[in-house]
C-alpha cells in the first residue's frame, strides 16, 4: 500500500517511523510519504490560508497550493488514490472503514489546519478521484494530523504480515460486532485476585463459551448501540439464551 500525506506539520507523523508501523515500510509493505503543503506555495510568506468569504472567524486554507499538490500526488495519468479527508463533518471512522482503507492500493490524507480547506478543494478533486470526509468522533481538535496517525494506525495493523499473531484480529474488540471479552495473564492470583476459573479449566469449548457471554454482556452494559446494529446472523441460539 502506498500512503501520501500532505501537512503544514509534517513533523507530527514521525511516530509513523516507529514500532509495527516502521517496521512495516522498513519492509515494504507499507510506502509511506509525508509531504509539507508549503513545497506548493510561491511566495515568499509560503502562504497557506486566508481570510473567509462571508466573514466569521479565524483562516480558511487557500485552494491553490492544494490544488497544485493534488495534482502532484495524483497525476491524472495515473491510477487515482481515494482522497482522505480529517474533518468534524466526515463519515464516522470504524473498523469496517479500516478494513476497507487496508484493501486500497493509494490512500492520499489531506490534513486540514485553521477553520479547515476550501470547498472547492474537495470539489474538483472529487472530479478525478473518490473523496472521503472522515471523523474520528464528535469533538474537534486543531487540525486532521492526530486523525490521520489514528487511521493509519488502524489501517496499516490490517495488511498482510504486518501483525505478526493474525488470529488477535479474530476476537478482539469489533472484529464480530461486539467488544472482547476481559482478559488475564499469570499469576493466577493478583491482591487476593483471582483469574476465573474457567479460563485455567483447559476446557476450550466452555472458555470459548464464557468469552462469547462475556463479549455480549460487556456491550449490551457499555455499548448497547453495538448490539442493536449486530448482524443477528452472527448470533445463534445459546447466544439469545445468554
Ligand atoms: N473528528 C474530528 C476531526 C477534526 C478536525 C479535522 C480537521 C481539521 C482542520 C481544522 N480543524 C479540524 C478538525 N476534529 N474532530
Amino acid at each position: 500500500m502506498r500512503v501520501d500525506i500532505v501537512s503544514i506539520f509534517p513533523e507530527y507523523f514521525a511516530p509513523l517511523d516507529l514500532s509495527l508501523i516502521g517496521k512495516a515500510r522498513a519492509n515494504g509493505t507499507l510506502r509511506l510519504a509525508v509531504h509539507d503543503l508549503r513545497t506548493w506555495t510561491h511566495d515568499v510568506h509560503r502562504t497557506v490560508d486566508d481570510t473567509p468569504y462571508g466573514g466569521g472567524p479565524g483562516m480558511v486554507m487557500r485552494p491553490e497550493p492544494w490544488g497544485e499538490a493534488l495534482d502532484a500526488l495524483a497525476p491524472p495519468e495515473v491510477h487515482p488514490p481515494r482522497l482522505l479527508v480529517p474533518a468534524p463533518t466526515g463519515a464516522r471512522f470504524t473498523q469496517a472503514m479500516a478494513h476497507e482503507l487496508a484493501a486500497e492500493p493509494h490512500l492520499l490524507f489531506a490534513c486540514g489546519r485553521y477553520e479547515g480547506i476550501d470547498q472547492r478543494v474537495l470539489d474538483h478533486a472529487a472530479t478525478r478521484m473518490p473523496v472521503t470526509e472522515v471523523s474520528l468522533g464528535d469533538y474537534v481538535l486543531f487540525g486532521g494530523e492526530v486523525a490521520v496517525l489514528v487511521i493509519m494506525e488502524a489501517v496499516t495493523r490490517l495488511l498482510p504480515g504486518v501483525l505478526g499473531n493474525v488470529s488477535s484480529l479474530d476476537e478482539e474488540s469489533h472484529a464480530h460486532g461486539l467488544l472482547e471479552a476481559p482478559m488475564y495473564t499469570k499469576p493466577a492470583t493478583w491482591r487476593g485476585l483471582d483469574v476465573p476459573e474457567v479460563l485455567r479449566s483447559g476446557d476450550h469449548g466452555r472458555i470459548a463459551r464464557w468469552r462469547r457471554d462475556e463479549a455480549l454482556t460487556r456491550t449490551a452494559d457499555r455499548r448497547p448501540d453495538m448490539l442493536a446494529s449486530l448482524d443477528p446472523a452472527t448470533l445463534d441460539k445459546r447466544d439469545l439464551a445468554a
